[in-house]
């Protein structure tokens, strides 16, 4: 067994190596992709939560583009205090800053509108094939899906997929699909 925190620190140094080899990375990116876009939760799903994602993340462009061909809404998290997110469009006039964490978030305005996601791509660290998860620590994903039970999937990368060899808390959401190349 490892803790969370060892598993981060492993799970963030195997991901820095294969963002080294972007070519790689690419590949891994376009087979989940498609994946994803032949699911049943995708087909059905109207407004899709994604993250922007960080260099050593799953590339999230590529997702947030086929969403919008396949004429669905892209929501993207904004933090909040005490750990908490709001999902807002994204759209071409959405402005973004980055975040107290280094990734993008947008910018609330005035005509921002709040969405609930009706599919949520969960980001993380590590995945196992049951659909537990370790991210970057700090339980937002599973406060958020607490709140708002909906069908989630992941899409793991070589690096993150990892037999659950770590403490799954009573607070840990189960994914509902983890794809795997
Ligand atoms: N691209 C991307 N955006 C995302 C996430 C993500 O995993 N990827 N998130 C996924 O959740 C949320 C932000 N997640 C965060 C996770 C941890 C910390 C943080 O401050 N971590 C502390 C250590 C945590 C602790 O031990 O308490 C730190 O880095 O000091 C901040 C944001 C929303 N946006
Ligand atoms: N539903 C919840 N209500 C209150 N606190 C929670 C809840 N879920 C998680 N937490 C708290 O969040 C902290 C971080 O949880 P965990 O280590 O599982 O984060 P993570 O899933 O890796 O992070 P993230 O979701 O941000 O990627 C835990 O210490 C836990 O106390």
């Amino acid at each position: 067994m490892r803790t969370k925190k060892q598993i981060r620190q492993q799970q963030i140094a195997a991901l820095q190596t294969l963002a080294q080899t972007p070519a790689l990375k690419h590949a891994q990116e376009a087979q989940l992709l498609e994946l994803l876009m032949a699911t049943e939760v995708f087909q059905k799903a109207t407004i899709i939560g994604v993250t922007l994602s960080q260099p050593i993340e799953m590339a999230t462009q590529p997702i947030i583009d086929a969403i919008r061909l396949a004429g669905k809404e892209v929501v993207v998290p904004k933090t909040l205090p005490e750990r908490q997110m709001a999902f807002y469009p994204l759209t071409a006039t959405t402005e973004l800053t980055t975040g107290s964490y280094g990734a993008l978030e947008p910018v609330v305005t005035a005509g921002s509108q709040v969405l609930i996601p009706d599919l949520m791509i969960v980001p993380g660290l590590a995945f196992s094939p049951e659909g537990w998860r370790v991210g970057f620590g700090g339980g937002y994903y599973d406060r958020y899906l607490a709140k708002y039970p909906m069908p989630t999937v992941a899409l793991a990368l070589k690096p993150q997929q990892r037999s659950a060899d770590w403490a799954i808390d009573e607070f840990d959401i189960q994914l509902d699909q983890v794809l795997q190349v």
